[in-house]
């Protein structure tokens, strides 16, 4: 099999510099390390890739590939940030949805949906427990809320009946949506959580991006067989103590060092997960890799809840751009949006906090987002 092997190759042979010079590739040949089931596999196809001649890569070339985003970042991002142009509808910047918010926390999604709209998506959907839909619209006109999870069974109905049906009436939503997050503020209430089992089944089986945090990392933790088989994009992003939790639920020996740790984690939850180790530096591995990146942009020393929940509303943004557009074929690509996550939310977390030092709050990080992003990708440069 052949896989297209993209964009960022483009760009890093038309810079032409240091990490580069090694990379000459625009496809590689799988051959034995996929299986047909691989990961992100797509048709075998010739192509005449966009700029540069389609040539043959090795694994060798594709780890250096993957070592060099961080020395290469932002430019690598060029060809997944969409373009603004008069002609494009509402909707073909991304459109997005998070599940989560209950009675106790409804800042969380409300901090994830709002990042991703402030990033540049079009459209953001909250499904939240039916408590928490009022109060996250009253934060923002501009989330779409869909009052949807419930902690009781229907009249008549079993826990199991009810979460199936639930589930069907999130899903009905998925064939708009270019990236789902689960997690925030998700409670975890069993009704739920068996609700939102059912809803990852169907965004794997449809082949959306996943991203999962807080408590939906609980729910990958007591069931562990969930992803197992799942191939396509699924971005987890534990702080330590979720880490520790799912490192324990995976029966994975503690004692072999950061790096081990984390790619044996990502290889025992799913062939598509691509795992971010929050923390001092980000850490990112995925199960299709034998490289950790490390994220060390400079962040902010606060340490106020909800930061988290930018990240992985900025994870769903650049997410949904890597699934909109058509020419990324790779799963090692999957590192640039992830990383340009981590590295941008890490970014406004700085500004935020060089203006409002201790009294910083997860609400000034959002109010950075459209700058930093002005700052890094300006309009003129796309
Ligand atoms: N405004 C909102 O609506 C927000 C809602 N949120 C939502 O809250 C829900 C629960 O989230 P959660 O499981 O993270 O529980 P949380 O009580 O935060 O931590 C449990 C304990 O773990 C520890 N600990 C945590 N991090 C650590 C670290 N890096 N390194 C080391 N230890 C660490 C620490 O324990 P300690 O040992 O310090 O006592 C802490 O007390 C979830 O749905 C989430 O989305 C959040 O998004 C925030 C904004
Ligand atoms: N020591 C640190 N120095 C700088 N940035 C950090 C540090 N620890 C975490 N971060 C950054 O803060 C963001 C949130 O990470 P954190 O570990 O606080 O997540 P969390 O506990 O899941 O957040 P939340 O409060 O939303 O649940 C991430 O972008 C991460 O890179």
């Amino acid at each position: 099999m052949i896989w297209r092997f993209g964009f960022c190759y483009n760009t890093l042979l038309r810079n032409g510099k240091d990490a580069s010079k090694s990379i000459k590739a625009v496809l590689w040949q799988v051959g034995k390390r996929h299986s047909q089931n691989s990961v992100y596999s797509y048709p075998l196809r010739t192509i005449a890739y966009r700029r540069t001649p389609m040539q043959v890569a090795t694994l060798d070339q594709e780890e250096q590939f993957v070592k060099a985003i961080p020395l290469k970042w932002p430019e690598f991002v060029k060809d997944i940030l969409p373009t603004l142009n008069p002609e494009k509808h509402k909707g073909q910047c991304g459109r997005v949805a998070v599940i989560g918010g209950s009675f106790e926390y409804t800042g969380a999604p409300y901090f994830s949906a709002i990042s991703s709209l402030r990033a540049g998506v079009d459209m953001a959907h909250v499904f939240c427990e039916d408590s928490a839909a009022i109060p996250i619209k009253t934060y923002s006109p501009e989330l779409i809320v869909h009052p949807i999870l419930t902690t009781f069974p229907k009249l008549d109905k079993t826990v199991e009946e009810t979460a199936e049906y639930i589930a069907s009436r999130v899903t009905e939503w998925l064939s708009s949506l270019h990236c789902v997050v689960i997690g925030p503020g998700l409670g975890r209430n069993t009704l739920i959580l068996e609700t939102v089992a059912h809803i990852i089944e169907e965004v794997t089986k449809r082949r959306i991006p996943l991203v999962i945090d807080a408590d939906g990392l609980y729910l990958v933790s007591v069931k562990t067989e969930m992803l197992r088989n799942v191939t396509s994009p699924v971005i987890l992003t534990p702080n330590r103590v979720e880490f520790n939790r799912l490192t324990r639920a995976f029966e994975i020996d503690d004692t072999s060092d950061a790096e081990s740790l984390l790619k044996t984690l990502a290889k025992s939850v799913c062939p598509g997960a691509i795992i971010v180790q929050k923390g001092l530096n980000d850490l990112i591995a995925a199960a299709f890799s034998n490289v950790v990146v490390h994220c060390g942009e400079q962040g902010s020393l606060r340490r106020c809840g909800g930061q988290g929940d930018v990240l992985s509303g900025l994870m769903a943004a650049f997410s949904a751009w890597m699934q909109l557009n058509s020419n990324l074929t790779t799963p090692s690509e999957w590192f640039i949006p992830v990383y340009s996550a981590c590295a941008m939310t890490r970014r406004c977390s700085l500004q935020a906090f060089k203006k409002k030092q201790r009294s910083m709050l997860t609400t000034d990080i959002i109010e950075e987002i459209w700058k930093e992003f002005n700052a890094v990708f300006p309009l003129s440069s796309l």
